[in-house]
């Protein structure tokens, strides 16, 4: 088996052991999620990212494409404390490396206490820990991806007709690195999706004569997707807005708002969200390192129960609903899936033309 070594921004050099060979650096993220293995490995959201799972077993229930978020696995490699074979033919194939049979709790304990860091992977026959830490170096800070958005995005508009449930709404997405089940979400409900590169224009927009202008979630600093925000500023007012993650951080900015970096993010699929007008908490799923710091023009409606930052910022004169965490749950539980039905409700309604 080829030797593994893990180089942390806090000075450790973890041993591995190696599963598959490669070299690869990238901020060290972790979920807590015990299942949906393959829809956080394939959630464009980890571009440029190195994922630990802290539940010990990883693979356990096989490798089924119906299950991708996306058409490829975005984590530049993947920290396990026991990867199936599955699991290890599925990186293989992706040509990410991939290592095991480590302390991930330390690794986890690491973060939360230290704070996110960078990491350098190196994994094969001839692996040192010189050349982990040489990785290590070279490793760019998460928010220097300043063209991370081109890296996730469709190059081309790509369509998704709705389904046949009665009221049809057209959403235009802008794609900062969308997950399959926002799209399926609103497919499930009647809306045609147009999926608009990250740096679409007025003129994208105009074409598709959208209900609603929808921001997806995505990699990264929010601050590097200045045309997704741009869009934004154009059409506040003018068309109803939904965002997800990404898509409530570039909204908030583009509204006057700020973000910034979190200690380590928020990460797993049992994070409780309040609603602060019913009351009521709901478990939601969650996968992000920056936080909206002042939320500008909009309402915060929704904050985290850990630590009280901003989980849903809403404007009913402006016709804006955004969450922070991924109501299109996979990986997680479906507990929020609601959040689609009022997106679209924030859409007039189409008029019935009838024939004579
Ligand atoms: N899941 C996401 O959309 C992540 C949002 C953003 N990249 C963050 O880390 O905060």
């Amino acid at each position: 088996m080829p030797g593994a070594y893990v180089a942390l921004e806090n000075g450790h050099v973890v041993e591995a052991r190696g599963r598959v060979p490669g070299t690869a650096c990238g901020e060290l993220v972790f979920t807590t999620a015990y299942t949906g293995y393959e829809e956080s490995l394939t959630d464009p959201s980890y571009e440029e990212q190195v994922l630990t799972f802290s539940y010990p077993l990883i693979g356990n229930y096989g490798v089924r494409e119906e299950r991708f978020e996306s058409d490829r696995v975005h984590p530049r490699a993947v920290v396990a404390r026991e990867l199936t074979e599955d699991v290890v033919e599925w990186l293989e194939a992706e040509g990410v490396p991939a290592v095991d049979h480590l302390d991930t709790r330390d690794l986890v304990g690491g973060i939360r206490e230290e704070g996110a860091m960078k990491c350098g992977i190196a994994v094969g026959e001839n692996a040192t820990p010189e050349d982990a830490l040489a990785e290590l170096e070279r490793c760019p800070g998460m928010s220097d991806h300043e063209n991370i958005g081109a890296q996730v995005s469709v190059h081309e508009r790509e369509t998704y007709l709705g389904e046949d449930v009665g009221d049809d709404k057209t959403v235009a997405l802008v794609d900062c690195g969308a997950k399959g089940s926002i799209i399926d979400a609103l497919v499930e409900r009647g809306a045609d999706v147009h999926v608009l590169p990250h740096d679409a224009t007025e003129d994208d927009v105009e074409a598709v004569d959208p209900d609603v202008l929808f921001v997806s979630n995505g990699p990264g600093d929010p601050a590097n997707f200045e045309a997704a925000q741009e869009l934004v500023e154009t059409y506040v007012g003018e068309l109803p807005l939904a965002g997800i993650c990404l898509g409530q951080q570039i909204i908030a900015r583009a509204l006057g708002g700020t973000t910034e970096k979190m200690d380590f993010g928020h990460r797993g699929v049992n994070q409780p969200v309040l609603d602060l007008e019913s009351n009521q908490v709901v478990m939601t799923t969650q996968n992000h390192g920056y936080t909206v710091a002042d939320p500008g023009e909009l309402d915060v409606t929704q904050i985290n129960v850990n630590d009280d930052t901003p989980e849903g910022l809403e404007s009913d004169d402006l016709s804006v609903i955004t969450r922070q965490y991924h109501p299109e749950a996979n990986p997680g539980p479906n507990d929020t899936l609601g959040f689609f039905d009022d997106v679209l409700s924030m859409a007039p309604r189409k008029r019935l033309v009838l024939a004579d």
